[in-house]
Formats: C-alpha cells, structure tokens, sequence
C-alpha cells in the first residue's frame, strides 16, 4: 500500500478515520460517570489516542490487554478493573475480520479472551475496521485460539478431528499466561456453531470467532468515506 508523505499507508489513513468516527459515535454520550471498554490493537490504539483529549469528560476505562492498558494510563486516562465497574455502555474494538452479521475472528494480537469478556459486559460493540478487513465469509485470517499450556497437544488433536491444521504460535504467552493456537485456511460458514464447537473443546479458553457476541455497529473505513452499517437484528 503506497505511503503518503506523513508516511502513512492508506490503511493507516483509513484506521485513523474509523477511530475518529467511533469518537464522534460516542463523544455526545459521555457522562462523568461513563466507563468506556477499550480493545486492543492498531485501530483500537489509533481510537486511544484520539480519546485521550477527552479525558475528563468521562471516569475511566476498562482494557483488554496490558498493552492498551499502558497507553490508556500514559494518556492520563484512568484504567478500572472489570471486577469494580458497572455498566460499560460501549465498547470499542478493531478486528482481524468481519462479516456481514458483524461476525468476527479476533486475536491476532493474542487478545482475544479479554477483549471476549469486556466486550460481553459492553452494551454495544462499535467495530472499527478498514475495508481490508470486510470479508464475504470467515476463515482466511488465521483462527487463534488460546488454551491451557498443558492442553496444548490434546486440543491441537481435537483441532485436527475438525479438519484444522493447527499451529502453534512459539513464544507468544498471553496476559493470563496462556499459548495460542491459529488455525490457518479454515473456513466458516457457520460461524456461531463452529465458536460453540471450538469452546466445548477441553483445554480451550476462548477462540477468536466473535459471533454470540458480534459487533453492534461497524465503521468501516472506506477509500470513498466511513461507512456505518449497523448489525441487523
Ligand atoms: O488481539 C488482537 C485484537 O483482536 C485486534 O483487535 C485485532 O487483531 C485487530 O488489530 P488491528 O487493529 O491491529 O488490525
């Protein structure tokens, strides 16, 4: 993708417009009590940034990953534990896909459990995401799994009874100190049976398909504009 003389992809451009359309969708609900979710990843760290002014117009922030963590309090915003928050009334999160249910695989940047669990607390989920990452259909990103370290070799074999090849991704521990494996060329038509038949696996503790709890509204950075499509209920 061609650079702009700042140095920027298109991409870059594009995931900075989804993340200042995510701030304008929630800037004119934000209370001095508003705790927002806040994902993990390049378009999840370009929406940090662009929060990061409004800080004192809203309590704080509950993150998915230490690494958005870190940012959130580098910004002077004030990071919450799950544990002693109530309602969370957005959530804010990129994707490594998404479809036209607002089904998603998550995880490429080994997240995905937390950003599962923040994001099940949220009241809506605002995907934001640059058109790259619109597919027709699941599965030609790379599906992570996380699981127990032990379990590892038991569930990669249950993995492969589905028809998967899985891989183990070496050196990569997640913030609750567990292993991924991604699931390459894995197709999924179906996406909320396939999230229902990963997790009845052993050992498994959250795989990246993002469909009981799909986004609610995605923006999605367009070469034309940030188109809003909302999930069909
Ligand atoms: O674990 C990582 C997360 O699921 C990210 O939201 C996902 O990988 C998208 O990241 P990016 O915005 O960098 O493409």
């Amino acid at each position: 993708m061609p650079a702009s003389p700042s140095g920027a992809t298109r991409q870059d451009e594009l995931k900075r417009a989804v993340a200042q359309a995510a701030l304008d969708e929630i800037a004119p609900h934000l209370e001095r009590d508003t705790v927002i979710g806040i994902g993990t990843g390049s378009t999840a760290s370009l929406f940090i940034d662009a929060l990061a002014p409004l800080r004192d117009r809203f309590l704080g922030a509950v993150a998915s990953s230490e690494v958005s963590a870190k940012q959130l309090r580098d910004h002077g915003i004030e990071v919450l534990e799950l544990n002693s928050v109530g309602r969370i009334p957005f959530y804010v999160d990129g994707a490594d896909e998404i479809d036209h249910e607002l089904a998603m695989i998550k995880g490429g940047g080994a997240a995905l459990t937390r950003e599962k669990i923040v994001a099940a607390c949220a009241d809506h989920f605002i995907c934001i995401a640059d058109e790259s990452k619109w597919v027709p259909q699941l599965g030609q990103y790379p599906l992570p799994i996380e699981v127990i370290p032990m379990a590892r070799s038991y569930v990669a074999r249950e993995l492969v009874a589905l028809g998967a090849s899985p891989i183990y991704r070496e050196g990569v521990v997640t913030d609750n100190g567990n292993q991924i494996l991604d699931l390459y060329d894995f197709p999924i038509p179906q996406p909320k049976a396939m999230e229902s038949r990963i997790n009845g696996i052993v050992g498994v503790v959250c795989n990246g398909i993002f469909a009981h709890r799909g986004a609610d509204l995605l923006l999605l950075g367009r070469t034309n504009g940030v188109e809003r499509l909302e999930r069909r209920r």
